[in-house]
């Protein structure tokens, strides 16, 4: 018995001891190294002083948070009828081949200069005018006695640059003076090109050295005043504008103001298109230019006339320089017309001077008006 006891004994001894032995073996194993340091003390990774991240350095100027527009570089203007000759297409047909052909023929009777007459009023000239160079072209044709084509062609040459009053003044009016802007107010019927004319002759000034101001006077279309600020932002010109509906005379009155503060050279006003025949909206445009003229004297008031319309923007004209005393007449879109004859009749009636031609859309399309040159360009080379 005393055996028996003894063996439970031993038997729970070894038990016990065995389980001490296995135990710890296995909680080392889950838990992680300590490093043979019995207390888990979560230490962080020794770690660099923290320092200061260093900015660069700011620009003198930042950057525009907006891209300003890529101002344009136009062309001279020196030339330019030359260069866009080939625009006056339409009309070369009718001078250059049509009128040519038939002062070239061996015998000029009563038929034939009917028929030089015919070409010339279809070309816009005016009958008044086309009677006049067709009497002096007769005379001289009889005089000379015979012809050669080259002979024909010089002097209807001279007498189309004759009829075009090559002694005219053509030069603008815009530069400063008396310590203020020159004042240059566009006026016309409705599509004309005046917005276009003014952004044209904003670009050249511009290319010239000027300092421009654009005044958005046509405050009916709201387009109309985006057109004009579009054609600034191009060029680097500042455009005032007014609210849409508000009244045109302020706003013109203010982009002269904003010239006058600011030094500029010249403020082209862009006016609404306006019907010669409507008396409410040519009072205004009376009242438009009398307000600008509290700051002085209106420097050039040009006419754009659409050659297109032809004996019509005559009737136009007339009406616009009782309202507003037009020192120049500005004739677009030539290219697009077979009557180029119409410069002579403009200037013929009116006794004011083409002093610029618009020759197409683009921006520099736009060319000071020069008689002989045009004449050349109207005649072509190969006549
Ligand atoms: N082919 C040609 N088109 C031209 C010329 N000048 C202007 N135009 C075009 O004629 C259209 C009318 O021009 P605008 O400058 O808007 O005319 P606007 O007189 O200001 O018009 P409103 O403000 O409506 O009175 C536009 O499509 C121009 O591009 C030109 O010399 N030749």
């Amino acid at each position: 018995m005393e055996y028996v006891v003894a063996s439970l004994i031993l038997l729970a001894v070894l038990v016990v001891g065995a389980i001490g032995l296995v135990v710890p073996r296995r909680r080392r194993r889950e838990l992680p190294p300590t490093g043979g340091s019995a207390t888990t003390t979560l230490e962080r990774p020794p770690t660099a002083p923290v320092e200061e991240p260093t900015l660069p350095p700011l620009p003198d100027e930042l950057p525009p948070l907006v891209q300003a527009p890529t101002i344009e570089k136009p062309e001279p203007t020196a030339g330019r009828l030359v260069r866009l000759r080939a625009r006056l297409s339409r009309s070369q047909s009718v001078f250059g081949k049509g009128l040519l052909s038939v002062l070239s023929r061996d015998h000029l009777d009563e038929d034939a200069w009917e028929e030089i007459e015919d070409s010339l009023i279809s070309a816009d000239v005016g009958v008044e005018a086309t009677q006049a160079l067709v009497e002096r072209l007769r005379e001289r044709v009889r005089v000379l006695g015979t012809r050669t084509v080259a002979e024909v062609r010089q002097q209807l040459a001279e007498e189309l640059t004759a009829a075009l009053e090559p002694g005219m003044d053509r030069s603008l009016r815009t530069a400063p003076h008396d310590g203020r802007p020159a004042v240059v107010l566009v006026v016309g019927v409705n599509g004309a090109g005046k917005t276009t004319t003014c952004g044209k002759v904003a670009r050249v000034l511009i290319a010239d050295g000027r300092t421009v101001l654009l005044g958005a006077a046509d405050t009916f279309r709201a387009a109309a005043a985006e057109q004009l600020a579009t054609w600034g932002e191009r060029v680097g010109a500042e455009t005032v504008r007014g609210p849409e509906g508000g009244d045109p005379a302020s706003v013109a009155f203010d982009a002269v103001k904003r010239g006058i503060d600011t030094g500029i050279d010249t403020v082209l006003i862009d006016t609404a298109g306006r019907l010669q025949n409507k008396v409410g909206l040519m009072d205004e445009l009376g009242k438009v230019k009398r307000v600008v003229e509290k700051h002085g004297p209106v420097d050039e008031t040009l006419l754009i006339l659409d050659a297109t319309t032809g004996q019509n923007g005559l009737e136009q004209a007339r009406v616009f320089t009782d309202v507003v005393d037009v020192t120049g007449v500005v004739l677009t879109k030539l290219d697009g017309t077979a009557k180029g004859g119409i410069v002579i009749a403009v200037q013929n009636k009116l006794g004011i001077p083409v002093k610029l031609v618009g020759l197409g859309e683009g921006p520099d399309d736009l060319a000071p008006f020069e008689p002989a040159a045009f004449v050349e360009a109207l005649l072509g080379t190969d006549a």
